[in-house]
């Protein structure tokens, strides 16, 4: 998908919002673990509430891998649920030495290879230009750069000043050379609004990738405040507080109510 398409779906929707499928088997209403896939059937039913109200779904790897052989399937059958005009996120936080990172880009982008199609992957940046270039490789396909993240571990090294900068400044800086606009997002968290000013400085025209608002308590408003460009440039992810807004048999309409609301919300900054 392009910046361009992505754009005509956010003014169609009045929304940037991203749902975050971090889905949990622990955490599936017990209604539905008996089906054969309790977390497809889970995932079916949320995309199926949200869609009018999301422009993006960000699986979470994790979730999936932690489930074996399964866990693959599961998201193979979750992706083609997705309506085609929605934007994908494999939330895969990858990135190795460029021969590994090209079969991570497979992984990701080539149905041929493992079975999935995302338009995007997170990809860490700390391993430098060849490990990130293999996913750049694949035509219309985006890498998703960890800059400013929205855990309290973000000081730690992201935060560090490096010559007259931080880290975190220097990974923008310099990955801007990789590639444009067109191919590359950042992810901010939320819980980073204070720094989105200074962010969007530096980079007034890519999209940015914002998680964190819902259960890590970031603010919509702030982030939308310092965040929104004139092409909207903003894709917010909320996933617990969609997915588990119950845990009965009302999860979908309870599902659809939370991201109406964060949608509502963003159609009046829009
Ligand atoms: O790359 C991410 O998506 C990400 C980056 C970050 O800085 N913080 C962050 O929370 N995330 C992801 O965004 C999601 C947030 O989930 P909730 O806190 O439940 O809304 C999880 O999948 C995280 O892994």
């Amino acid at each position: 998908m392009t910046a361009k398409e992505l754009y005509h779906t956010i003014l169609s929707k009045k929304s940037y919002l991203c749902v975050g499928l971090d889905t949990d088997i622990r955490r599936i209403p017990a209604h539905l673990r008996a089906e054969p896939d309790p977390v497809a059937a889970f995932n079916r039913q949320i995309i199926e509430a949200t869609a009018e109200y999301a422009v993006a779904y960000k699986p979470n790897i994790a979730f999936y891998e932690a489930q074996g052989p399964r866990g693959w399937e599961s998201l193979q059958r979750t992706l083609e649920y997705i309506p085609k005009n929605c934007f994908t996120i494999a939330d895969a936080k990858r990135g190795d030495i460029g021969n590994t990172s090209g079969l991570y880009a497979r992984t990701f982008f080539d149905p041929a290879s493992s079975g999935l199609e995302f338009d995007s992957v997170t990809v860490a940046p700390y391993m430098g230009r060849d490990s990130v270039e293999p996913f750049l490789e694949f035509a219309d396909k985006w890498v998703i750069l960890l800059a400013l993240t929205s855990n309290a571990g973000s000081s730690d090294f992201q935060q560090l000043p490096v010559s007259d900068e931080k880290l975190y400044e220097k990974v923008i800086r310099t990955s801007q050379t990789w590639a444009g606009a067109d191919r590359m997002m950042y992810v901010v968290g939320a819980t980073r609004a204070d720094e989105l000013a200074h962010i969007r400085t530096i980079i007034p025209d890519h999209f940015l990738l914002v998680p964190g608002v819902g259960a890590q308590g970031g603010s919509l408003a702030e982030v939308s405040r310092y965040g929104l460009n004139s092409q909207c440039g903003l894709l917010v992810n909320a996933s617990r507080s969609i997915l588990y807004a119950s845990g009965n048999t009302d999860f979908a309409l309870r599902a659809a109510d939370e991201a109406r609301t964060l949608q509502q919300e963003m159609a009046s900054f829009l």
